[in-house]
């Protein structure tokens, strides 16, 4: 039955078969529909609204509750083959609308103010034939109509602001987008200008170009370095789509490493609306985070510059034996990884020839235009991707170290898709993943073949990329939809084994994986049941692979400890060296494995591996693979790699000893995707946050500390001039010119702190004084943020005062310049510390109650501050007029702001 048969609408629908797939939806019904059901009288049992049981007592306990006993219009009838209906359906009464029929309202049928059991009844099929409770529900109904009201007041003024206006909804976005763009403009160049004011200062070096990025030389050192794992992030340029639909670039790349500062910073401005609740006004501001990477590439960076600073030391890591290198590509669909990795065009054109055929002898070209390769399906040239350059580059490398050894690179191509993995170069054939004896995954039916040339290579790719599996998204229309894992292997070749198969050794191996593009649920809601399964599996993985990397972030604190005597003896053994032969790696396809004499070069190396492996892999404690762990071997804890066959396949190469991993998190700049962005950096902080948390806890305690101690002296300070002060303020007219004021003073300081009755406090105009009190308002923080409004401040406060002449020779003079500076930075301090409380009572971290509290505080000890600072200039007006004893006049200036010194010096001068 429909909403149109003249039905109970709501009830209808919440019963309907069509919405049964929502089972817990609550819908609130419009005012006018209740009236015209309940008008139309229809009873429940009639139109056949199916009877269920609550799903649980909670439920049905919770329905009670907010039934208030409707049984009437409960229904009792069912729809024979009617699923259980588990949904409640909140009608809201009609304003002041007298309603007919029904009567079962223990409240009678007035409907103002009051539930209407004919027309605005809360039921559910579970509450059928239930006795009337009163409810405690009931009593809230004013307030739902109040505030439905205030909404409905809020949207109409709002909609005839925009007719005033003359603006659609579209052109105020674009308004909107205007003024965020406007104020992250106004962050940036006042960044750049207190940047440049520091330069100017001298407290950073204008020499090093590199710093003078925003946000350089801030004294921050970068904890520890964790030299294993790197962290890289790259924003995308804008795209058409993007800039058509009025969006704009929210982040900033503020410094790059530098010797004394190895880290880059880089800025994410979050546009905010908030509605004030004072005015009901919108109010627009803007929250900047900032984050620290390894280093970060902006809009502008090419794909040559990622591959120069994150890629080629890994290759060059390359070269050192058991290396094992693993380069991932994270981010958002449409950010840009493929384009990374792969290039312009993501190689997915088809390859110039076939897989098995020779290279065209491409000159090696890093950059822009990609030199030679298949005919361009595009009039624009092709960006060559990080592939591309680690394949030419490992070929240049196997050439150089041809004197030395002989190494083949091998390259295998598979992609990881709803946690299957599928053979790139064999049409997707399902390979199958295992564990090995020693606790190595190994995964059995992968083609690795056997690479001439970076030509070769790269056309391999090529096909397997047409392999790969893509799909639409609503950000990119070639979306990879899986993990895509290029692996190339350098290995040494040993000759041939008797039954003719190929006898080698890996030495090196590398992993290029870009990963599928992470999504968020929100934005699935049209894509199929098997596209939701898929990207679940993809955030999953995602979330594995996190999680591994971090375990491993932590883990790379613990020093593996040097291998027994016994183990780093054994190369000679055979027995021993077979295991460790074996526990170093081995290609993926067991047929084309022979097990090989211990490699020469690291035995130790070797070693370790397999007692990291199996610790790794949980087998330690049981000893399933190497016995029970050697008495000393750290306990590594655990590493979820079984999460996912992602991590289950890169295992190996992640905890290796000789590991080193990469993580390129690529961004999108625009304001449409600020959540993602924002999850991504996050994401790619957290890879590598441990060790750095570490020390920043420990300088957090540093901090508190000090601050405690500063708070300590500064009360105590605080108290003595507060007394002073008033103390000051009655004798000033009597001391003024005098030359024994110094003694009085102290004499009137001396009896305040004994048992006579304090000075009464000077009369405040707290309303007074909260108007000239200069606190920020959003446009302010907006528009400046910290460092200008303190400058500002400062300037206001300096205007109340006489302005200071230069300092002169004039010794009592610049004594008072000296007094004056000493107020100017309390005046900063208590602004600071105002300007963060305010921001914390922004954000509702702080009580109002403390907050006006804190603000009376510092409200008072600016007042204290500044009439000190009068106090003292106005006498110093009248001793320049008169001139006085300069000693006694020292101890009498400085005697009002610091009692302390006053005391000491004026001892000294005695
Ligand atoms: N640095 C860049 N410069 C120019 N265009 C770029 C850049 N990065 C990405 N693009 C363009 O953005 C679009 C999406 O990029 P890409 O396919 O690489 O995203 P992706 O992160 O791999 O997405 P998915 O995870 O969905 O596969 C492509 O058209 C690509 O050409």
């Amino acid at each position: 039955m429909t909403l149109d048969s003249g039905a109970p609408p709501s009830t209808t629908n919440s019963n309907n078969n069509s919405n049964s797939n929502n089972p817990r939806r609550t819908s609130l019904r419009l005012p006018s529909k209740s009236f015209s059901r309940a008008s139309s009288g229809a009873p429940l049992a009639e139109t056949g609204i199916p009877t269920v049981k609550a799903a649980t007592v909670r439920a049905r306990h919770r329905d009670s509750i907010i039934s208030n006993g409707s049984t009437g219009s409960g229904g009792s009838g069912g729809a024979a083959g009617a699923r259980p209906q588990r949904s409640r359906t909140l009608e809201l009464p009609p304003l002041n609308v007298q309603t007919g029929g029904g009567g079962h309202s223990p409240y009678g049928g007035d409907g103002i103010g009051r539930w209407n059991a004919s027309s605005t009844s809360v039921h559910t099929t579970s509450s059928a034939n239930r006795s009337p409770l009163p409810s405690p529900v009931l009593t809230s109904r004013p307030d739902t109509e109040k505030l439905r009201q205030n909404r409905e007041e809020r949207h109409a003024r709002a909609a005839e602001v925009r007719r005033q206006l003359g603006r659609t909804p579209e052109e105020a976005a674009a308004e909107h987008a205007h003024f965020f763009r406007q104020m992250i403009n106004e962050w940036r160049e006042s960044a750049q200008r207190r940047l440049m004011e520091r330069v100017a200062r001298g407290t950073i070096g204008a020499t090093d170009p590199s710093a003078l990025g925003i946000g350089a030389g801030d004294g921050e050192t970068l904890a520890e370095e964790n030299q294993r794992i790197k962290v890289y992030v790259r924003t995308r340029p804008m795209n058409a789509r993007e800039m058509a639909a009025n969006q704009f670039e929210l982040i900033t790349v503020g410094q790059r490493p530098t010797p004394t500062h190895p880290y880059a910073k880089l800025f994410l401005h979050e546009p905010k609306m908030r509605l004030d609740t004072f005015d009901q006004r919108k109010r627009m501001s803007m929250a900047t985070q900032t984050f620290r990477f390894d280093d970060a590439f902006d809009s502008v960076s090419t794909n040559e510059d990622v591959y120069l600073k994150a890629v080629e030391p890994l290759v060059q890591a390359m070269q050192h034996p058991g290396a094992r290198v693993t380069l991932f590509a994270y981010g958002q669909t449409g950010s840009g990884k493929t384009h990374t990795m792969f290039g312009s065009d993501g190689m997915r054109t088809a390859p110039s020839h076939p897989a098995t055929g020779h290279g065209h002898g491409h000159a090696h070209a890093r950059g822009h235009a990609h030199p030679a390769g298949p005919a361009p399906t595009s009039p624009t040239p092709q960006v060559a991707g990080v592939h591309e350059m680690v394949l030419r580059d490992l070929f240049e490398l196997t050439r150089h170290m041809a004197e030395h050894i002989h190494l083949v690179p091998y390259l295998c191509f598979f992609e990881i898709h709803r946690n299957r993995i599928h053979d790139l170069l064999q049409s997707r054939a399902r390979c199958t993943l295992r564990s090995d004896r020693h606790g190595r995954s190994r995964i059995f039916g992968l083609q690795e073949v056997a690479l001439d040339s970076p030509e070769m290579a790269l056309d391999l790719i090529r096909q397997g990329n047409s392999n790969r599996t893509v799909g639409t998204t609503g950000l990119n229309a070639a979306a990879s939809r899986s993990h895509a894992v290029v692996q190339v292997i350098l290995c040494e070749e040993l000759g041939r084994m008797t039954d003719g198969r190929r006898k080698r050794r890996v030495y090196a191996k590398m992993s290029l994986v870009d990963l599928a593009g992470s999504e968020r649920a929100a934005e699935a809601k049209d894509a199929s049941t098997k596209e939701r399964v898929e990207g679940g599996g993809i955030n999953r993985s995602l979330l594995a692979l996190k999680e591994c990397i971090r375990a491993l972030s932590r883990l790379s604190a613990v020093k593996i400890p040097p291998p027994s005597k016994d183990a780093t003896s054994s190369g000679g053994d055979p027995t021993a060296a077979t295991a460790t032969a074996a526990a170093g790696d081995a290609l993926g396809q067991p047929s084309d494995d022979a097990t090989l004499a211990a490699p020469p070069h690291s035995p130790a190396l070797s070693t370790i591996s397999v007692a990291t492996t199996s610790t790794m892999a949980g087998l330690s404690s049981t000893g399933q693979a190497n016995g029970p762990t050697a008495p000393g071997t750290p306990q590594l804890g655990h590493v979820p790699f079984r999460a996912s066959q992602l991590t289950l396949v890169l295992k190996d190469s992640l905890i290796s000893p000789e590991a080193h991993t990469a993580v390129i998190a690529c961004v999108t700049p625009s304001s449409g995707s600020v959540e993602h962005t924002s999850n991504t950096l996050r994401y790619a902080r957290r890879v590598k946050t441990i060790r750095v948390r570490r020390k920043r806890r420990a300088r957090r305690r540093m901090v508190r500390r000090m601050v405690r101690q500063l708070n300590a002296d500064n009360e105590e300070e605080l108290i003595e001039m507060e007394v002073e002060v008033e103390v000051g303020s009655v004798a000033n007219e009597s001391i003024a010119g005098d030359s024994l004021a110094g003694e009085h003073q102290r004499t009137a300081s001396t009896s305040t702190h004994s048992d006579e009755p304090a000075a009464p406090e000077p009369e405040i105009d707290w309303l007074q004084l909260a108007r000239t009190t200069l606190l920020p308002g959003d446009d302010i923080i907006a528009a400046g943020g910290g460092g200008v409004l303190f400058q500002e401040y400062i300037d206001a406060d300096e205007d109340l005062l006489v302005r200071p002449e230069a300092p002169t020779a004039d010794p009592a003079l610049n004594f008072t310049l000296s007094c004056h500076r000493w107020a100017l930075n309390h005046q900063a301090q208590a602004h600071d510390a105002s300007y963060r409380l305010w921001q914390a009572a922004r954000f509702g971290r702080v009580h109002e109650d403390v907050y006006l509290q804190q603000l009376e505080h510092l409200l008072r000890e600016r007042v204290a501050i500044v009439d000190a600072l009068a106090a003292v200039v106005e006498r110093r007006r009248r001793e320049r007029a008169a001139p006085v004893d300069d000693d006694a006049n020292d101890v009498l200036a400085y005697g009002i702001i610091c009692p302390a010194a006053a005391a000491a010096a004026s001892a000294s001068i005695e």
